[in-house]
């Protein structure tokens, strides 16, 4: 396989699942974490490598050493690889979603900014979910068309706040998620709920059905439900633990444990909360969002520069959710028609958020 942020934390347990399963790893593209990479190449002896800057590839002694969105490409257009492990996070990881599309490959996709941004542009058939929702409506689709989806929501690290402490949440609150351990971005991105809003839109494109909601279950034990005409609703129970999907999404078929099965008496009771916009303001703009997909792109792009400024001290915990919907309310007339115009109202919503 090629697997794209491979020093990152579904890039770990990817390799986990590699190293268990003796699936051999053709290439590892990493960012900055060089300490990281080396000895995942010492391990793995990949092919290729590539990371995220020129002056890091010269730190990394391997003959073939790519670097930057270039590096990245290159990386897989070498591979011989049927599957490329897409788990770089944000924007950047949408060209490599096409380029290895482009090149015949299947995607294993835990990148789910991709989709958020591009759905409309990407064939579903050459994806295999890893998002952990995605995966478990996958699990219970099994080829049936489903009335409605719902996936659950674990309410991230402020869903027993008082709602006025959170505005000025600080960075290190935002990042103490109550379920899973995972990437500082993905974690803000709970908190807010934008990640579930995502998750909609996600779980849209992949399985073209509009719909889809979600709801609070704070254990993070039922992933995903779905509600068939005849009145019965399935649901997907597992530890959080992302080795499952990524074992599907690598294997498709998986018939030795990969987790500790779950354990209803331990687990004691179930608990739903709805998401309300008072707690996770982002919400308020779930509704027209699923009427219009395509905006996606400008709720990611304007998300990413939001937790850009927020990481950078420059902006509350508060006004995540307050830049993204006034660029949603400014960008109201986006249709992009092409991937070629995917990136360019990216970099122009990403420009009109630096102003603000
Ligand atoms: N973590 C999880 O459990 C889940 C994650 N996802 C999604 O999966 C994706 C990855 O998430 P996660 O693993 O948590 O994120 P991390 O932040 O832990 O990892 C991101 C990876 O991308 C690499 N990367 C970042 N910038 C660059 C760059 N410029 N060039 C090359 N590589 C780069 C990082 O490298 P380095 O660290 O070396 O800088 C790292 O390997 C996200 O889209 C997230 O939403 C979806 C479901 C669950
Ligand atoms: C593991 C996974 O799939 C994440 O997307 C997870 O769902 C994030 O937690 P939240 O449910 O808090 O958004
Ligand atoms: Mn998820």
């Amino acid at each position: 396989m090629v697997l794209l942020g491979s020093t990152g934390s579904i890039g770990v347990n990817t390799l986990a699942v590699a190293e268990r399963f003796n699936i051999r790893v053709e290439v590892l593209v990493a960012g900055n974490n060089i300490a990281l990479l080396k000895e995942q190449i010492v391990k793995f002896q990949p092919c290729f490598v590539s990371v995220a800057t020129k002056e890091l590839a010269e730190q990394i002694d391997h003959p073939r050493v790519f670097w930057g969105e270039e590096g990245i490409v290159k990386a897989i257009r070498n591979s011989s690889s049927s599957i490329v492990v897409n788990a770089l996070v944000g924007f950047l990881g949408l060209r490599p979603t096409i380029v290895a599309i482009e090149e015949g490959k299947t995607v294993a996709l835990a990148n789910k900014e991709s989709l958020v941004a591009a759905g409309a542009f990407i064939d579903p058939k050459h994806l295999r979910p890893i998002d952990s929702e995605h995966f478990g409506l996958w699990y219970l689709l099994n080829g049936r068309i489903p009335k409605k989806m719902t996936i659950t929501a674990s309410g991230g690290a402020f869903r027993d706040w008082p709602i006025e402490k959170i505005e000025h949440a600080t960075l290190e609150n935002a990042l103490k998620h109550p379920n899973w351990s995972m990437g500082a971005k993905i974690t803000i991105d709970s908190a807010t709920m934008t990640n579930k809003l995502f998750e909609l839109l996600e779980a849209r494109w992949l399985y073209g059905c509009e719909n889809v909601d979600a709801i609070i279950e704070p254990k993070s034990v039922i992933h995903a439900l779905v509600e068939f005409a005849d009145g019965a609703t399935t649901a997907q129970m597992a530890h959080p633990d992302m080795k499952l999907p990524i074992a599907y999404a690598l294997m498709q078929e998986v018939n030795v444990p990969v987790l500790e099965p779950v354990d209803l008496l331990r687990v004691g009771s179930l608990e739903f909360r709805e998401i309300i916009p008072d707690r996770y303001p982002i919400w308020a703009i779930k509704e027209d969002l699923l009427k219009h997909p395509k905006r996606g792109v400008v709720v990611n792009a304007a998300n990413e520069a939001a937790i850009t400024k927020f990481v950078e001290g420059r902006i509350a915990f508060g006004d995540l959710p307050r830049l993204t919907i006034a660029a949603y309310e400014h960008f109201s007339g986006v249709d992009p028609q092409s991937i070629d115009e995917v990136f360019e109202i990216d970099r122009e919503v990403r420009r009109w958020c630096e102003t603000r």
